[in-house]
């Protein structure tokens, strides 16, 4: 019990000056920056301007490989730091300044627990994007997923996908976890006994028990950034600490460059080839609204000249998760604060990159059709060895946003320690949408994922719990002495303990992003109302403008989905690469220093 309380303490101590490292670092860059004008002398015509996130990176890389071609990455966020590669560390770089720190508006009929009913959504704000934040899980998704997202189009053959995540596969650090507990084998144990397929390896989410595969390299957090990071390609240039405004389009929506902020002042640089927006689900929705893309009633009430009209912003979905804490174990395994924080983890960790630190968090996954329709899972589990109160309410309840009276009242008063089973919801029926708050880049969106409006989804979520209590009442979870938590949560004690009902009530207050949010910026057929980039990644009416990120994801695939983003994302390459080649021989350069004309302030490429 003293041990324990040593070790809380240091694990205290670290947050708080790991925290005040973050934001000083923040603020010596902010100043460092505004002491100097990086961007005076730098190139003004590019041939393509790109954000720098999971997806952007990718693309720069792949666009780059013609090294004819000047490439500008732009980030909104800073460089990153060595230490922060430390997959453990992940979670620290939530909540700071490399976090956008989003929060949804007020859900009417999710996130009761959650204050003002709003559910925190994490994004990176760092070259690497929210993969440098991120649980470096990968996998592909199901074949399905990806013959609903083309049944539009007539070139579609799910061997071409494959052929992408092969690519993709040999360029990413795909590997199996480098540390588990004891738990995963049990519980592999377990549900063979039940009857559940246990493949030895599923990227595909077929239905069944496995280990998940990770990006991770050396025991470090991996991400597309390190295909681009400065000096190692020399056609490729990024500006850090830059946040993109508004496309620049010709009267014939033709884009021909952006307009940024950088250390509070404001400049313009050019593309000649194409503008590819990969700012993220929020981030692409938002730059094409301030652009004037979006839809026309919206862009009225914003106040923003309407360009084009296209339903940007709609169609948000996110995978929903719940269920915190609710198998207690009577052992700890080998995970909590004492064994990361000691010093022989520390060394595994620094000597040969092995041990706790490389924790993903997630040790076993699983994948369920709880209807029995098909094979397409409509259900995840992510099963981790850890609990939320695990570090007695200091940090991780914070990062999930549960407040103080729910975590004294319910995750504090269990003695015992607990592991997590999150069921998720692969494929909700309920979505929202993103919108400006005002005409504004810096101002917050309004984000309403309407979690949970389909009764459909709560059905499922249940059925998620039930699945828990299946695999908690087998002789293999009881070895570690597994009990389902039967406290009842806060705000459900009027409801039976265990009925559907109590279990709607439970979902419906313990609703929790599992941080999959997609589809701002829909790709599909272009005849289609509901679509905003058609196959070629383009946006719909306009030229050399793309758009390659999670936004353009139709629906949720059904796992974790940053490996169907980079998929697409090589698919984009190619495209992109394509309409290049038909382009050649009708250079826009000219036209673009005649847009530049003679004002002297636009040629010295600041603005203002
Ligand atoms: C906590 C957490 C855990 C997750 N775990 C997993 C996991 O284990 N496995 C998995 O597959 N998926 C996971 N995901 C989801 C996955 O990481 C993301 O869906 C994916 O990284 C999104 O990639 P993207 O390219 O769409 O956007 P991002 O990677 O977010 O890139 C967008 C970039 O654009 C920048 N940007 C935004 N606006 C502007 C602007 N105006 N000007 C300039 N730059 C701008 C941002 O700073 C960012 O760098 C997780 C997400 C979170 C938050």
């Amino acid at each position: 019990m003293f041990l324990r309380s040593i070790f809380l303490a240091s694990y205290f101590i670290l947050i708080v000056l790991f925290s005040a490292f973050l934001k000083y670092y923040d603020t010596l860059e902010n100043f460092l920056v505004s002491s100097f004008d990086f961007h005076k002398e730098k190139l003004v015509v590019y041939d393509y301007i790109i954000g720098g996130g999971s997806a952007g990176s990718l693309v720069a890389k792949r666009l780059a490989e013609d090294s004819n071609k000047r490439i500008l990455v732009i980030e909104a966020g800073k460089r990153d730091f060595g230490f922060y590669n430390v997959p453990s560390m992940g979670i620290l770089l939530q909540n700071s300044p490399f976090d956008w720190q989003y929060t949804t508006v007020p859900q009417k009929t999710a996130c009761f627990a959650l204050p003002n009913n709003s559910s925190r959504w994490p994004m990176g704000k760092i070259l690497g994007g929210t993969s440098m934040i991120n649980n470096m899980l990968y996998m592909r998704g199901h074949k399905s997923d990806f013959d609903e997202w083309f049944k539009d189009y007539k070139e579609y053959d799910y061997n071409d996908i494959l052929y992408y995540f092969k690519k993709l596969e040999r360029l990413i650090p795909v590997r199996d976890l480098i540390f588990h507990t004891i738990l995963p084998d049990i519980l592999l144990k377990a549900v063979v006994n039940l009857g559940y397929e246990t493949p030895k390896e599923n990227l595909n989410c077929q239905l069944g028990y496995s280990k998940p595969k990770t990006i991770l390299h050396n025991g470090k957090r991996w991400t597309t950034a390190e295909l681009i990071k400065q000096g190692k390609i020399t056609n490729i240039d990024i500006r850090y600490g830059c946040v993109v405004e508004e496309i620049m389009m010709k009267s014939n929506f033709e884009a021909y460059g952006v307009k940024y902020r950088y250390s509070g002042r404001k400049y313009v640089v050019y593309a000649k080839l194409g503008v590819i927006l990969s700012a993220g689900v929020i981030g692409s929705a938002k730059i094409l609204m301030l652009s004037g893309i979006g839809q026309k009633k919206h862009l009225k009430e914003v106040q923003i000249p309407l360009k084009v009209d296209l339903p940007v912003g709609h169609n948000l979905h996110d995978h929903v998760t719940t269920g915190f804490d609710l198998v207690l174990i009577n052992q700890t395994l080998d995970i909590g604060i004492e064994q990361i924080l000691s010093p022989l983890s520390l060394w595994k960790y620094f000597s040969k990159g092995i041990g706790p630190w490389t924790t993903t968090g997630c040790e076993l996954i699983a994948f369920f059709n709880t209807r029995n329709t098909s094979e397409r899972p409509d259900l995840q589990f992510m099963i981790m060895p850890l609990a939320l109160k695990e570090d007695n309410g200091i940090y991780l309840r914070h990062l999930m946003g549960i407040p103080s009276s729910v975590y004294s009242t319910y995750f504090a008063t269990n003695k015992q320690p607990a592991i997590t089973i999150l069921p998720v919801l692969l494929h909700p029926k309920s979505k929202g949408f993103v919108k400006l708050n005002k005409n504004d880049p810096y101002s917050s969106p309004v984000i309403d994922p309407k979690y949970l409006t389909d009764p459909q989804d709560v059905e499922t979520l249940i059925k998620g719990i039930k699945f828990i209590k299946e695999l908690v009442e087998s002789d293999e979870l009881k070895s570690i002495g597994a009990q389902f938590n039967y406290k009842p949560f806060p705000g459900c004690e009027l409801y039976q303990f265990n009925s559907d009902k109590y279990w709607e009530c439970y979902v419906r207050h313990l609703t929790m992003t599992s941080y999959h949010p997609i589809g701002t910026c829909k790709m599909g057929h272009p005849e289609k109302k509901s679509t905003v980039v058609n196959y070629d990644f383009q946006v719909k009416t306009t030229s050399k403008l793309f758009v390659v990120d999670g936004s353009v994801l139709p629906t949720e695939t059904s796992g974790n989905i940053n490996g169907a983003i980079l998929m697409l994302a090589e698919m984009a390459s190619d495209k992109i690469k394509r309409i290049d080649y038909l382009l050649i021989g009708k250079c826009h350069i000219l036209e673009i220093f005649n847009i530049m004309g003679s004002n002297s302030e636009i040629n010295k490429n600041k603005i203002k």
